[in-house]
């Protein structure tokens, strides 16, 4: 569904990923471990083309859609839920999820109901402003409202960032159960061992913008493996 081919990347001239190739494929939840800086969000930024690769291909749903912009993507179905969650916070809770249905029009059908179903924290909130929500909320909100759309491929920055474990155990939980249940396909970054053990069907590995290892199912029920690519 989703597949990178000799991706390099830079901000002015300062290369940050280099020869990069990963694929999902539909259906899958993928993750991509590393430490901090190791271009993880640049990643992100690159697949879903707020940042223009320096050389390289993204193929998309069997198209090249390297020289897409951004809208277009998420047009197409790509949908990003950024690191720090960017919700509105002086919006309510409400016109947050309702944000999420003018952005992306790859699918007729929006999921306002459903994503209500799987955070139903967020109906008892609905009048409230997003600022006063907790960290955990705030993110659940920054996923229902990529979700509303439907999106086909949904790429998650660090959910577990800030927010405290006992939720992010339930995040993760949500997160597959949305791919189990809706079918979307799932791209994440994280640093957080547990969460990447939690969610991942299979995990990319990264040092210093380079994918340097591919962990499936065994590896990643090995602690060891996954800690040595997070350790400072
Ligand atoms: N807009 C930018 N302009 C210049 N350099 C940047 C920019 N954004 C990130 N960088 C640099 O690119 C490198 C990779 O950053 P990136 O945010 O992709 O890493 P990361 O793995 O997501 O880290 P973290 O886990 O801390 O978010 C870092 O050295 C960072 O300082």
């Amino acid at each position: 569904m989703l597949e990178l081919d000799g991706v390099t990347a830079a901000y002015d001239r300062t290369p940050i990923l280099r020869d990069v190739g990963l694929a999902v494929e539909r259906g899958e939840i993928v993750g991509v471990m590393g430490k901090n800086g190791v271009g993880k969000s640049t990643l992100m930024k690159t697949v879903i083309g707020l940042l223009e690769p320096e050389s390289g291909t993204i193929d998309y749903d069997g198209e090249d859609v390297t020289d897409l912009a951004a809208d277009e993507r998420a047009r197409r179905g790509i949908g990003y839920i950024p690191q720090g969650r960017d919700v509105f916070p002086d919006l309510s809770v409400e016109q947050n999820v309702r944000m999420g249905e003018t952005v992306n029009a790859a699918s007729s059908e929006t999921l306002y109901d459903e994503v209500y179903d799987y955070f139903p924290v967020l109906e008892e909130r609905a009048d409230q402003d997003a600022g006063t929500l907790s960290g955990g909320e705030q993110q659940m909100l920054a996923i229902a409202r990529a979700l509303v759309s439907n999106p086909d491929l949904l790429l998650l920055d660090e959910p577990s960032e800030g927010i405290q474990p006992s939720i992010v155990d339930q995040i993760s939980e949500d997160m597959r159960t949305i791919n189990e249940e809706l079918g979307t396909t799932i791209l994440f970054v994280e640093q957080n061992l547990g969460v990447i053990r939690s969610m991942a069907d299979r995990c990319y590995a990264m040092e210093r913008g380079e994918i340097v290892d591919e962990l499936g199912e065994e590896s990643l029920a090995d602690e060891d493996t996954i800690a040595s690519y997070l350790a400072v």
